[in-house]
Order: structure tokens, then sequence, then C-alpha cells
């Protein structure tokens, strides 16, 4: 069932280093879209992620989510949101097992045995919840991070660079992934420099330009 979420920014400024990378961003993000920012290296995409998780302070403008500014209403908005940064922010000498379980235990939950090992199986990665993840590849890590996604109950996902180190299926994997979420009213803000597709579901595009 659709919900009435809704994100948006308005009039959104940010300056790092005395430097102003963007400024006036205006746009609204309605339940069951996503939004894809971009623009060149440095322009500013990661800093207005941050801003939009509030890693980052509001310089200038506003975000909304359900009409409301999101610093009026930090938990209820932290509940809403998942991020992905980055960095992966997998503790790596805990088990892939132990990393889910504290994420769900984070988003509030009781961790469920059952559903992570059927998240671990649809990220290809079967009998691997014993190992440290230290000892996973790159691309696995990323896809243990990706499957934190499945176990939240985020309705707004915010994902920066997700496709970085995946290989062609796990590209394809998040794709469904995020289709599905989609599908069932969530929302999705995320950067890439490459092209992406959900679905069928065209793209909302935030291109960043340089000041
Ligand atoms: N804390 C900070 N202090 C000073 N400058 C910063 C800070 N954080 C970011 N910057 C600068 O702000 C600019 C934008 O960084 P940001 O990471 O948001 O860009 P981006 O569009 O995500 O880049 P990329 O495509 O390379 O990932 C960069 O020039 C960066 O050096």
């Amino acid at each position: 069932m659709k919900t009435s979420h809704s994100l948006s920014f308005s009039k959104l400024g940010c300056i790092k280093g005395g430097r102003q990378l963007f400024k006036n961003v205006d746009c609204t993000l309605e339940a069951g879209n996503w939004l894809h920012v971009a623009g060149a290296n440095g322009v500013g995409k990661t800093s207005l992620l941050r801003m939009v998780c509030g890693l980052a302070p509001i310089e200038s403008g506003h975000i909304f989510w359900n009409g409301l500014p999101i610093q009026t209403q930090s938990e209820n908005f932290r509940h809403d949101l998942c991020y992905l940064g980055h960095l992966n922010a997998l503790q790596e000498s805990m088990t892939v097992d132990e990393n889910l379980a504290f994420t769900s235990a984070l988003g509030g939950m009781t961790p469920d045995r059952l559903k992570t090992q059927e998240v671990l199986t649809q990220f290809g990665l079967r009998g691997r919840g014993k190992q440290l993840v230290r000892h996973l590849s790159q691309g696995q890590k990323r896809r243990v991070a990706l499957s934190r996604l499945v176990l939240s109950p985020a309705k707004l996902w915010v994902l920066d660079e997700p496709y970085v180190a995946m290989d062609e299926a796990g590209i394809g994997l998040l794709a469904n992934l995020i289709a599905d979420h989609l599908s069932k009213g969530g929302m999705a803000v995320l950067t890439s420099h490459q092209r992406v597709a959900i679905g069928q579901i065209p793209a909302q595009m935030l291109e960043l330009q340089a000041q």
C-alpha cells in the first residue's frame, strides 16, 4: 500500500571549507519514487546526503520530511531513514551475523535469525553468517552492508555510491531490491557516477552544478 511520505529540499545550500558547493536546490520526492543525485566529483553530492541524514548541519534552506523540517522530528525521521555511506560501517572484527543483529538492535528490532539467513542467501552470502567481516572481499562487504536495507523498516533509503565494488549480479540485485522497496511505497535517494536503472521506474534527476 502506498503511503504519503515525502522528502523536500527548499533553497538548500551548502558551504564547505569556505566554498559554496551548491545553493537554492529545490526538489520534492514522493513515496514510490527515487532521486538520482548526480554531478561532477567534488560538487557536493555526499555533502547533500549527509545533510539529509542529519550528519552535517543545514547551512541554508530547509529539508522537510512529510512537510516538517527534519530537525523538529529527529527521532521519527531517524526511524524512517536508512543510510549507507561510502564506507560500509561494518565491525570488521565481528561476524556477518553479529553485524546484522547489531543493525537490527539499533533499529529497535529483535534480530530474526531466519530472516537474516534468507537475506544472506538473497545476497549470495549463504553460509557466510559465521565468518568475520574482515575475511570478506570488498564486494562481499558491500553486499552485507546492503543486506541491512532489507532488515530495516525504514521508508527512506539514502545510498551514497551503492554500486561501488559490486559485480554485475550485485548491481542487478540491488536494482531489484530498490524497485521492490519503491513498489511498497518506499523511497530512495542515491548518488552514482554510473547510469542507474531501477526497474521501469524513471529516475527523478538532481544534477548539482559547480558554483
Ligand atoms: N569538512 C570539510 N571541510 C572542508 N571541505 C570539505 C569538507 N567536506 C567536504 N569538503 C569538500 O567539499 C567538496 C564536496 O565534497 P563531496 O564529498 O560532497 O563531493 P561529491 O560530489 O560527493 O564528490 P565525489 O563525486 O568525488 O564523491 C569537496 O571539494 C570536498 O573536499
